[in-house]
């Protein structure tokens, strides 16, 4: 993770080292917190993340029949296997965005997983479900130091509900694209949405393009600008609703690189990226309510308890639009 890099202007993102985070009441508990969480950075260290990014892009490079030997299963719940460009919408609304790109969800535990036949890539299911369980590490931290930030009585609460075998990986792949096609916006590479689970954990390559709304100005994005081994942490809905907006779900999307030199040829096309988001979630029957230190009698709880399955439900219906499903508004 970077370095803090807080210049108190709300258009710059702030970059916050865990690895610095303190926390305890005492010197002695602070450092031990912090040696956990650059325990838990260094796990999911550089070396870790180049092999990450080095998986994705052999998987990428396979050919389109060997991809398709692990498709994505037809219907709304399930979020497993290959996706090929545009065959999922991510949306908060409907809209006509057409997302380009391509994705495959690695791992997870809860339902069986969709994977390619070991002998077509083969060490890719090993490397990436160690690679899954090291980032399910780092989230703890980091839900740890969210609980401690928020002054929960139990720094820990949130780990009760997260086992680490609801979440999610998910590679993704953004072909090269003419610029003038998103440009013009027939098309984004990831229309802007708020993911659904608790955080996200959302490592990028160097290319850009995602970009995070400021929550001072809606409508208004600010540049998530890559930075070598950070993690882009981003607030899902479901701790949105945990705090009672106290922590607000961020919303981002993926558009055009901002650097010119990411175009090439007189059609400017874009350079492809590469991206790896790992959502964590509750587990499936975490019920989701109001932390009590987060609501008072001047602010009363906003929303009704949710249970992790409906809720997730409800967005994935949004996400694989069938035949049927009507489209509803996708945040409470
Ligand atoms: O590719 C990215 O950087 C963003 C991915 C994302 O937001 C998502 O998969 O929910
Ligand atoms: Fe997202």
């Amino acid at each position: 993770m970077g370095s803090i890099e807080k210049d108190g202007t709300p258009t710059r993102l702030p970059i916050i080292d865990f690895s610095k985070w303190t926390l305890g009441n005492t010197p002695e508990q602070r450092l031990d917190v912090s040696k956990e969480l650059a325990d838990a950075c260094h796990n999911v260290g550089p070396q870790l993340l180049d092999e990450a990014f080095g998986w994705s892009k052999r998987l990428f490079d396979l050919k389109m029949e060997e991809k398709m030997l692990a498709p994505h299963p037809d219907g709304p719940t399930v979020h497993r296997g290959y996706s090929l460009p545009g065959l999922e919408k991510v949306s908060q609304v409907i809209s006509e965005d057409l997302e380009v790109g391509e994705k495959l969800r690695a791992v997870t535990d809860c339902k069986p997983n969709v994977w390619l036949p070991e002998e077509v890539l083969p060490g890719f299911r090993e490397f990436m479900t160690d690679f899954y369980w090291e980032c399910s590490k780092t989230s703890r931290e980091i839900l740890t130091a969210i609980g401690t930030g928020i002054g929960l009585k139990d720094p820990e609460f949130l780990l009760k509900f997260h086992s680490g075998h609801n979440n999610q990986l998910r590679l993704l792949h953004y072909p090269p694209i003419p610029a003038a096609q998103l440009e013009n916006e027939s098309s984004a590479r990831m229309p802007a949405h708020s993911d659904w689970g608790s955080i996200t954990m959302l490592f990028q390559d160097d290319c850009g393009g995602l970009e995070v709304e400021n929550q001072h100005v809606p409508g208004e994005f600010i540049k998530a600008t890559p930075l070598k081994n950070a993690i882009v942490m981003n607030v899902g809905d479901l701790l949105m609703r945990w705090s009672n907006d106290y922590l607000k779900s961020t919303l981002h999307r993926v558009t055009l690189p901002p650097a010119q030199d990411r175009y090439t040829g007189p059609e400017r096309m874009t350079r492809a990226r590469y991206s790896i988001p790992y959502f964590v979630s509750p587990d499936i029957d975490a019920r989701i309510e109001c932390m009590p230190e987060c609501a008072s009698e001047s602010n009363p709880a906003k929303y009704e308890p949710v249970v992790q399955r409906d809720y997730r439900l409800m967005r994935a219906k949004l996400q694989y639009p069938d035949k049927g499903t009507q489209p509803v508004k996708a945040t409470a």
